[in-house]
């Protein structure tokens, strides 16, 4: 049966990085048989400038129609000041991880061996980084209520966000750890702020109380999120999988990224306990860098290649496009975020250009 794709290319950079990705899935069903058709639909600012909302009916229920979504990024300067009410991030990128209810973010970094040293890290402490960051995507922080700003009566005003996380929406994503834990080393490691916050000390007691009574073959610790960001840099090799909340996620993510040389080169998937499946680089729409050239879209191929693998049961072909990436980068081909002092860059679509070649063999 045809996959049918939902493909959002969204504001800045996300039709510079979306375009190289289908380039992919375009070779892919013309040379290995892949059954796929795909519908774009604007998202974010774009789609706002368009038809005054960032996430419009249409491309909602595109969304959810679709066997995965394929997003680019939202958001940008020209929309800083809308109302946050039709903030592009706001409505439109949380708006849709809600909508499909895409409680699970997973955030692999991985060190590719070519690229050692395009890492912040010394060699030695790079070489063989292997992370997989669990991040809860649908509540904490970003969702909580009540939100706002409002004025006092002396004057002042008063910004509000509300932190909250019930027990049964930090059982289900400390399951997704455990989980993926026991198919790669064993381990988790629980992120939080137990020492100041109460969400955190739930949180910290929910994740122990999944492990213990149903992964009691998961190695379990916890750590202060202060301390976490210090260690991913110190020493990231201790980290194989480790959960967390939404925005500690969201923060760890973009560190660990530099640790494998550029945050244009992670991917994501974010999934529903039903089977949706949206799937995203790490980064967001890079306003500074849109429309010239110069985006790596490896971050948005890598995340269509977890589309494969976990959306579509492509196996084999998302282990292909992951070897295909291998290969530009050892035959040497760097964009700017990843070229070395000296070193000749390509731009966005001769990237996609070289992956493509690489998948042709
Ligand atoms: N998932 C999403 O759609 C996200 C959207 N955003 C939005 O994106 C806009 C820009 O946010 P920033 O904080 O600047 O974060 P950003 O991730 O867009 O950019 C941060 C830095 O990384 C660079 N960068 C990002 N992706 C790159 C790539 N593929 N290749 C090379 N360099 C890359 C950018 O040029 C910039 O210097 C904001 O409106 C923000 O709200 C931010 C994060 C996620
Ligand atoms: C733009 C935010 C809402 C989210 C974000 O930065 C992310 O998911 O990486
Ligand atoms: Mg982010």
């Amino acid at each position: 049966m045809t996959h049918k794709l939902a493909v959002l290319p969204g504001d800045g950079i996300g039709p510079d990085i979306v375009r190289e990705a289908c380039k992919v899935l375009e070779v892919l069903r013309a040379d290995f048989g892949l059954d796929v058709a795909w519908e774009e639909a604007p998202v974010g600012g774009t789609a706002y400038d368009q038809t005054g909302h960032p996430l419009p009916d249409t491309t909602l229920e595109l969304a959810k129609s679709a066997d995965a979504v394929l997003l680019g990024a939202v958001g940008g300067p020209q929309w800083d000041n809308l109302d946050y009410t039709l903030r592009p991030e706001r409505v439109a990128l949380l708006g849709l991880r809600k909508e499909l209810d895409l409680f699970a973010n997973l955030r692999p970094a991985k060190v590719f061996p070519e690229l050692v040293d395009a890492s912040a890290l010394r060699p030695e402490v790079a070489e063989g980084i292997d992370i997989m960051v669990v991040r809860e995507l649908t509540s904490g922080i970003y969702f909580g209520e009540p939100r706002g700003v409002e004025e006092l009566p002396d004057g002042r005003r008063k910004g509000l966000n509300s932190l909250v996380y019930t027990s049964d929406e930090i059982e289900r994503i400390a399951r997704v750890a455990f989980e993926i834990a026991r198919k790669r080393s064993g381990r988790v490691c629980s992120v939080d702020k137990a020492n100041v916050l109460e969400v955190s000390q739930l949180w910290r007691d929910v994740v122990s109380h999944v492990g213990q009574r149903e992964f009691p073959d998961v190695e379990l610790s916890h750590m202060y999120v202060d301390n976490a960001a210090m260690q991913l840099v110190r020493d990231p090799k201790q980290f194989d999988v480790m959960v967390t909340t939404n925005m500690f996620g969201d923060i760890l993510s973009d560190e660990a990224s530099m640790l494998t040389g550029s945050i244009g080169l992670l991917p994501s998937a974010s999934l529903s306990a039903e089977g949706a499946g949206m799937y995203e680089p790490i980064h967001g729409s890079a306003p500074d860098i849109a429309g010239i050239g110069k985006a790596n879209p490896l971050a948005t191929i890598l995340s269509t290649a977890m589309m494969l693998r976990y959306s579509l049961d492509e196996i084999e072909l998302a282990d292909r496009i992951e070897r295909a990436v291998g290969q530009v980068l050892a035959d040497g081909l760097r964009t700017p975020d990843i070229a070395g002092e000296g070193e000749r860059a390509i731009g966005t679509a001769e990237m996609g250009d070289a992956v493509v070649a690489a998948l042709r063999g």
